[in-house]
C-alpha cells in the first residue's frame, strides 16, 4: 500500500485548508489517482489496522440495497450510524423514514435505481417495448402512460460480462439526481465500471470516488470495490487484476493529521490475500453461472489472509 502512503504524503505536502458542512477543516487536493494490480495482493492498508470485518459488512449491506444503518449493524458495520441519527440536516429531512433510515443510498440505486418512462397512448411499439422489459403502468394521464421499473443494475453489470465481455459499458452508477434529496449523504463513491479482458479471463476496475475522507473512507472504499471485483470475477470465471481509483476532492480532515503522520512513520507491510469461500461458486470450475450470489453473499465469505499490519489506530469521523 505504497500507493496510499504517496497520496497521504501528497495532500499533507501539497493541500489547501478548506472548510466544509462537517465543521471540520480539511487539507485538501482537487484531483488524485492510485492504481493497483491485484494479482500482487490485496489493497489493505498496513500502517494501521483495517477494520476489514466492518468494511465488508458495509459491502455486503451494499449488496442487498440495505438503507438502514440497523441492518448494516446486524452485518458488523457501525459506520453509517452517525450519518442516519446525528446529522441535523438529515433528521430535518422529510425523506426521513424515522430512527436509523439513511434513503436511498448506494446499494438502493445499485440494485434498485428507480427508472420511469413516459410513453405516449398511441405509441403502441414503445409501451410493448417498454412492458416487455419489465416496466409496469402505474399512472396515466389524458395523453400519455406513465410505467416504472426497478433497474438492477450490479446484476445488469454481471450478465453482461458475463455475455459479452467485449461490451465497453460496464458499469453502474450511484448519482441518482432526482433522488440526491432523499439520502443522508449523497454517494462518494459514485461510477464502477468493469473492463473484462476475455482473453486472458482477467477482470479490472475503475472507480470513480467525487469526494475522499483519506484517513478513513479510502482504506474502507478501496477494500469494498477489491472485494467487489474479486466476487464478481469469481462469479463470472475472471481473475480480478487492475484496479483504478480516481479521487475528485481527496482530503484529510484535520482531526487526522496525527494518525496520518504516525502511519508516514511506519513501513508499509506485504500485502495480505482475498479469499472467497468456496460456497460461492467459481464459474471457471463448476460452469454454473449464479449471479444470485450477489445477494446472498454472507460477511463471513470473505477472509483476509496472510495480513500483517501496524497496531490499530482511528480518528473521529466528520459527521
Ligand atoms: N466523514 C466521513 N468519512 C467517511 O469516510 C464516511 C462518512 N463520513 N460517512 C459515510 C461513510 C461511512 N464510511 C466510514 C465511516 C467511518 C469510518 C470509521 O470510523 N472507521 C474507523 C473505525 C471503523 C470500525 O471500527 O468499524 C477506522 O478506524 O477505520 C469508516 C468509514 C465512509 N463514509
Ligand atoms: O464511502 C465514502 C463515503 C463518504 N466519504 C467521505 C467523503 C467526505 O469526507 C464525506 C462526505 O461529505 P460530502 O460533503 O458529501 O463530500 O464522507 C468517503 O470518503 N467515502
Amino acid at each position: 500500500m505504497q500507493a496510499y502512503l504517496d497520496l497521504v504524503r501528497m495532500v499533507l505536502d501539497t493541500g489547501s485548508w478548506q472548510e466544509n458542512r462537517t465543521g471540520i477543516r480539511t487539507l485538501s487536493v482537487p484531483g488524485a489517482a492510485m492504481r493497483f494490480d491485484l494479482a500482487e495482493g490485496f489493497p489493505a492498508v498496513t500502517t494501521r489496522k483495517l477494520p476489514f470485518k466492518s468494511a465488508i459488512g458495509e459491502l455486503v449491506g451494499f449488496l442487498r440495497g440495505t438503507r438502514s444503518a440497523a441492518d448494516f449493524r446486524a452485518l458488523g458495520c457501525k459506520v453509517w450510524d452517525q450519518n442516519a441519527n446525528e446529522n441535523q440536516a438529515w433528521l430535518d429531512n422529510p425523506y426521513r423514514g424515522g430512527p436509523d433510515d439513511l434513503g436511498d443510498i448506494y446499494g438502493v440505486q445499485w440494485r434498485a435505481w428507480p427508472a420511469y418512462k413516459r410513453v405516449a397512448r398511441d405509441a403502441r411499439a414503445q409501451l410493448d417495448d417498454a412492458l416487455g422489459k419489465g416496466f409496469q403502468v402505474v399512472a396515466e394521464t389524458a395523453d400519455s402512460l406513465v410505467l416504472y421499473k426497478a433497474i438492477d443494475q450490479l446484476r445488469q453489470c454481471v450478465e453482461t460480462i458475463h455475455a459479452r465481455p467485449g461490451d465497453r459499458r460496464i458499469l453502474f452508477h450511484a448519482w441518482n439526481p432526482a433522488e440526491l434529496d432523499q439520502m443522508a449523504l449523497p454517494p462518494c463513491h459514485l461510477l464502477y465500471q468493469f473492463l473484462p479482458n476475455a482473453q486472458r479471463r482477467e477482470l479490472s476496475l475503475c472507480l470513480y470516488v467525487r469526494s475522499n475522507d483519506i484517513g478513513l473512507g479510502a482504506p474502507f472504499n478501496l477494500c469494498e470495490a477489491a472485494a467487489l471485483l474479486h466476487l464478481i470475477g469469481r462469479l463470472t470465471g475472471y481473475r480480478p487484476r487492475w484496479f483504478s481509483y480516481f479521487i475528485g476532492d481527496a482530503h484529510l480532515y484535520e482531526n487526522q493529521l496525527d494518525m496520518v503522520r504516525t502511519q508516514l512513520d511506519r513501513a508499509p507491510l506485504p500485502a495480505p490475500t482475498l479469499r472467497i469461500a468456496d460456497r460461492i461458486p467459481d464459474f471457471n470450475e463448476t460452469g454454473v453461472f449464479a449471479p444470485e450470489w450477489l445477494e446472498k453473499v454472507e460477511p463471513a465469505d470473505f477472509v483476509l489472509e496472510g495480513y500483517q499490519h501496524h497496531p490499530p489506530l482511528t480518528a473521529p469521523m466528520a459527521v
